[in-house]
């Protein structure tokens, strides 16, 4: 069995090697002739797999993307060469959230808001729209969502439409795949028109797609009158728009999945589902391989209240830390390298609390006890 791999898919080998060769690619590179011997490919997100990609290939039994979004995969295409396919849904759900949060905690303190006073509205709610939604209930914060194929399924789902959202939110999160075609296309989703029903001050982030946002237009908006503006993904990636930069409170390299447990969660997930198809037991486990955080345990007292949470999660993820190595090397390295060489990033959940009154809230932000 000849399985070819993205080279930043961790733990690749530590998963599939008992179950045949594994090599691994370039994924933003990666040709037609490189993958004519693979039995199972796995990507990321930063390969089209399409006809022209398995052109040279007539063995293949599965492709596996490592990744929430599917839209670099031609899934009809693999229907139609009986090719099995799996993503990996909400492997990365909880690093988004973390980053998410971390950002609104750095605009929060740039801007001297009280996020209580402040709406976000959150368009899309699927694994990682409802996770921050649960999340930001936990703190306090005012709530708007948009989803309206949540809304055509689900009688009692709050839904906003999106145009009202706009027109209301103080801070906008999106959290949507990217869809051109279909009832409800997110391409663009974010156009001129709707930048310019957006309250003066409402600040922008986005964690989903870059083109589910026109960065042109958003260009256009911020010369005009600057918003608060969190991006970490961006159209035409890695060659993105840098002119957005300046006009960004926080830039990043579509990093806010890339926790170490979320993208071993993904290889994870391709594991067990590769197993199935083969028919044989899961060996290997996620939580045998992941190493020893360098923060372990941490003891909170009976005084930890909700003031005190941002401390808590700055010990684990800051994204300053992420804006200041994108501003820096972004022109110099690029966007594919601040990617690749992304530092270790632990979740909230390796490290385990403990103390006489843990607050029931921090289970909704992930956070894990003794
Ligand atoms: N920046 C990063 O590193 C990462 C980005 N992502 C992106 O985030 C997206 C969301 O991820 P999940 O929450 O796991 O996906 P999901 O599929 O669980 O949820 C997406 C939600 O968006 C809704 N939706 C679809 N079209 C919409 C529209 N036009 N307007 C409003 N809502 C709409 C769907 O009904 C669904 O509930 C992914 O598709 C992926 O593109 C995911 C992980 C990491
Ligand atoms: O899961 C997704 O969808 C993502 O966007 C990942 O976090 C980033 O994907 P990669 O480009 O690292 O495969």
């Amino acid at each position: 069995m000849n399985i070819y791999a993205d080279e930043n898919m961790p733990l690749v080998r530590e998963f599939f090697a008992d179950l045949g060769e594994v090599t691994t690619f370039d994924g933003r590179n990666v040709q037609a002739e490189a993958l004519r011997e693979a039995d199972v490919l796995l990507v990321r997100s930063v390969t089209p797999v399409n006809a022209s990609l398995l052109s040279q290939n007539n063995r293949l039994r599965f492709v596996g993307t490592a990744t929430i979004g599917t839209e670099h995969v031609d899934r009809d295409y693999l229907a139609s060469r009986q090719i099995s396919f799996s993503s990996a849904p909400g492997c990365n759900a909880q690093s988004v959230l973390e980053y998410v949060l971390s950002s609104l905690w750095f605009l929060a303190e740039r801007y001297q808001w009280s996020l209580q006073h402040k709406v976000l509205g959150i368009v899309g709610v699927g694994s990682i729209g409802q996770r921050l939604a649960t999340a930001a209930r936990a703190l306090g914060i005012p709530l708007l969502l948009c989803d309206p194929l949540r809304a055509a399924q689900e009688p009692d789902f709050p839904h906003t439409d999106f145009t009202t959202l706009c027109q209301q939110a103080d801070i906008i999160s999106f959290h949507t795949p990217l869809e051109k075609t279909g009832p409800y296309p997110s391409y663009h989703l974010l156009d001129a028109v709707h930048l310019a029903q957006l309250k003066p001050d409402c600040a922008i982030i986005n964690a989903s797609r870059g083109a589910v946002i026109d960065n042109q237009a958003l260009l256009t908006a911020q010369q005009r009158k600057r918003r608060p503006l969190v991006l970490d993904v961006w159209e035409q990636e890695p060659d993105i728009l840098l002119p957005l930069l300046p006009y960004c409170d926080l830039a990043t390299a579509h990093i806010a999945g890339h926790s170490v447990e979320g993208k071993a969660r993904g290889t994870e997930m391709l594991y067990q589902r590769c197993c199935e198809l083969l028919q044989q037991q899961p060996r290997m486990s996620l939580a045998a391989l992941l190493p020893v955080p360098a923060m372990e345990k941490l003891q909170l007292s009976a005084n930890f209240g909700l003031p005190d949470v941002q401390n808590l999660a700055r010990m684990l993820y800051d994204v300053r830390r992420d804006d200041a190595l994108f501003r820096y090397h972004i022109t110099g390295h690029g966007f594919d390298w601040l990617r690749k060489s992304y530092p270790a990033r632990r979740e909230y959940s390796a490290l385990q609390l403990s103390g006489p009154a843990l607050p029931a809230w921090l289970d909704s932000l992930g956070f894990s006890r003794q």
